[in-house]
């Protein structure tokens, strides 16, 4: 028997790793594009899942955004059939008249429609194909932008989209391997024209930057990115727990906080404790940013007499008598 070649490997392990001890008896859903990480990715789902007796689907989404998107989808789903998964769906959304842009309307309307479709099969998980390098691009990108820590963990290998579990089992996976992958197992891929559109920051950082750097700096670059995410991930998982702990505790009679109780904190602490508590007020968390716990911070650190910040949702925080009091919209 011919040796299984090193990618198509690596990705059933990956996928295995992922599967193994998931909760529940439903079935799981890859969603698929048809593009080269989630093909190798549903490709690896069929084999695997099976042998760990559990069902695999696959549900690819078509945002009817492109000239001959319907028949994409059409192909995803003959070929989903084909390799023997079921359920298979192929789900349209409307994207105009979203809020965002398009990019950010056309993936809110994609998770919804992922959503309602595990749901509705009772999925024990989602899986998306996710690979290394859209991680060193997601940790680049933030890093860019300033997002701090939170931003720098990248994506998370699980987490939950409307109570289903979406995991990405390709984080330690490169681009090349599931590309390799498809090659080998005869899979003709899709190839997204958005990805080499350099009007997204995206498509210019994995075209100039990360070749840029892999040539300034070696190939090993894109697995340190990816490693920083993990880290970064793991150190805010801790910060975030103290600092739950750390609101409980300078929580006033009435919802308050107290100044003092906030002083006395590390500011990488504080930061997210100040966080935490507009999310809790109600401040919408894609709105909250760097600048709105900026000026929740100044009313502790730089206090000056100054008025009252100024949350998205329309929420104020006053400082008064040594504590920090919110006004608006619940
Ligand atoms: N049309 C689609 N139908 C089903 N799944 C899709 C579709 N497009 C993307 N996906 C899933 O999302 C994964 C990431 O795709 P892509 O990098 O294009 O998404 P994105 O726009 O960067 O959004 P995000 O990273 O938030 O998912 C794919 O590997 C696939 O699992």
């Amino acid at each position: 028997m011919a040796a299984l070649a090193p990618p198509v490997a690596a990705i059933r392990v990956a996928v295995r790793r992922a599967l193994t001890g998931l909760p529940g008896s439903g079935p799981v859903l890859v969603a698929c594009s048809g593009g080269a990480d989630s093909l190798a990715l549903a490709a690896a789902t069929a084999f695997v899942a099976p042998r760990l007796g559990r069902a695999a689907g696959l549900v690819t989404v078509d945002h009817g955004l492109q000239a001959g998107s319907a028949e994409r989808a059409a192909a995803v789903v003959a070929w989903g059939r084909e390799a023997g998964l079921d359920p298979v769906e192929s789900v349209r959304v409307e994207v105009a008249g979203r809020p965002g842009g398009p990019e950010s309307a056309a993936r809110d309307a994609r998770y919804q429609a992922l959503a309602e479709v595990a749901g509705r099969h009772r999925a024990a998980a989602l899986l998306t194909g996710h690979t290394r390098d859209d991680q060193a691009e997601t940790v680049l990108l933030a890093l860019a932008r300033g997002a701090g820590p939170r931003g720098l963990a990248g994506m998370p290998a699980r987490r939950r989209l409307d109570g289903v579990p979406l995991l990405r089992p390709l984080l330690d996976v490169s681009r090349e391997q599931t590309r390799t992958a498809c090659a080998v197992l005869g899979l003709s891929p899709w190839e997204d024209p958005h990805n080499a559109d350099p009007s997204y920051a995206r498509a210019r950082v994995r075209a100039d930057v990360l070749p840029g750097l892999v040539r300034a700096l070696g190939p090993g670059v894109l697995d340190n990115l990816a490693r920083t995410a993990r880290l970064v991930a793991a150190d805010n998982e801790a910060l975030d727990d103290l600092a739950a702990g750390a609101l409980d505790a300078v929580r006033e009679p009435g919802g308050a906080l107290s100044v003092p109780g906030l002083a006395g904190l590390a500011p990488a602490v504080r930061g997210r404790v100040l966080h935490a508590w507009a999310r809790e007020l109600g401040a919408p968390p894609a709105a909250l940013s760097y600048r709105h716990v900026a000026a929740l911070e100044a009313l502790v650190t730089g206090w000056r007499g100054q008025g009252a910040a100024h949350l998205p949702g329309g929420i104020r925080v006053f400082r008064r008598a040594d504590r920090l009091t919110a006004v608006g919209p619940r």
